[in-house]
């Protein structure tokens, strides 16, 4: 059996200003700092050790990761950076507030481009101050790669392609691996995993700063999964009390 951990960073200060956020690069709240200590406690006190790291270009998962590995005294370890585990793009809602777009777009359309598998939000024009493609860490990316915008499935194939390359050998060969992403990216990659659709898909929400371990077998396919307290394994459906209401929904199906 394999195990590998995966966690959404703590919450964001747009994750309590209940704004869309995608690729901007905001920091974590005083929430999500304490959620991040939290997290690493809880994978010590559950006796987790790792060989190497993974997360995105964004500090929210950065800032996250480090948070847990400092807690583990871990942060030795390789960590492997990349823009493929960035948070899905959310185009040109990333700034506005999620209340009031579903106010001016109705709550349906906002759930559909939340959380359906493949409807995009309206795109970013090139000359969008937001569309931060020549930001020094994106400058290695190939012309048209840095998206506009992206549905779950966009995220799914960039995601998937790294999971694929870089993570999935280090597992078969026994690394011990934490991943420390995004609400969507670890959607994609749990649809991926447990072939998730329909409403199963659509009620899938990754609470913030929560080890989530999945036990895979020899063919990297899932046995089980569980979220993590401090004392083991949480039984499904239940969130420690210590996650920001808004973050707390529903987790990946028992
Ligand atoms: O990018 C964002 O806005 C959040 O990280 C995830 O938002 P969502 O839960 O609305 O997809």
């Amino acid at each position: 059996m394999i195990k590998i951990v995966l966690v959404r960073h703590g919450q964001s200060e747009w994750n309590l200003e209940n704004r869309f956020t995608g690729w901007t690069d905001v920091d974590l709240s005083e929430a999500g700092l304490e959620e991040a200590r939290q997290a690493g406690l809880i994978l010590k006190q559950n006796g987790y050790v790792f060989d190497e790291a993974y997360t995105s270009y964004l500090k929210r998962a950065i800032r996250t990761l480090g948070i847990i590995l400092h807690e583990m005294d871990m942060m030795w370890i390789p960590v492997y950076k990349t823009w493929k585990l960035n948070e899905r793009h959310y185009g040109a809602l990333q700034g506005l507030n999620k209340a009031e777009t579903a106010v001016k777009y109705g709550e349906k359309q906002v759930l559909s481009w939340r959380r359906s598998i493949d409807v995009r939000p309206p795109e970013l024009s090139l000359d969008d101050p937001r569309y931060e493609a020549s930001l020094p860490q994106y400058r290695a990316m190939k012309e048209g790669e840095y998206p506009r915008t992206e549905n779950l499935l966009d995220t799914e194939e960039r995601v998937l392609d790294y999971w694929k390359e870089r993570i999935t050998p280090g597992l078969s060969s026994g690394k011990h691996i934490i991943i420390a992403a995004h609400g969507n990216t670890l959607r994609s990659l749990i649809q991926h995993l447990d072939h998730l659709e329909g409403d199963s898909l659509i009620d899938l929400n990754i609470p913030t700063g929560i080890p989530l371990v999945y036990e895979l077998d020899e063919e990297l396919k899932p046995i089980r999964h569980y979220y993590l307290g401090m004392e083991g394994p949480l039984p499904a459906g239940i969130i420690p009390k210590h996650i920001s209401k808004e973050s707390t929904t529903k987790g990946p199906p028992a």
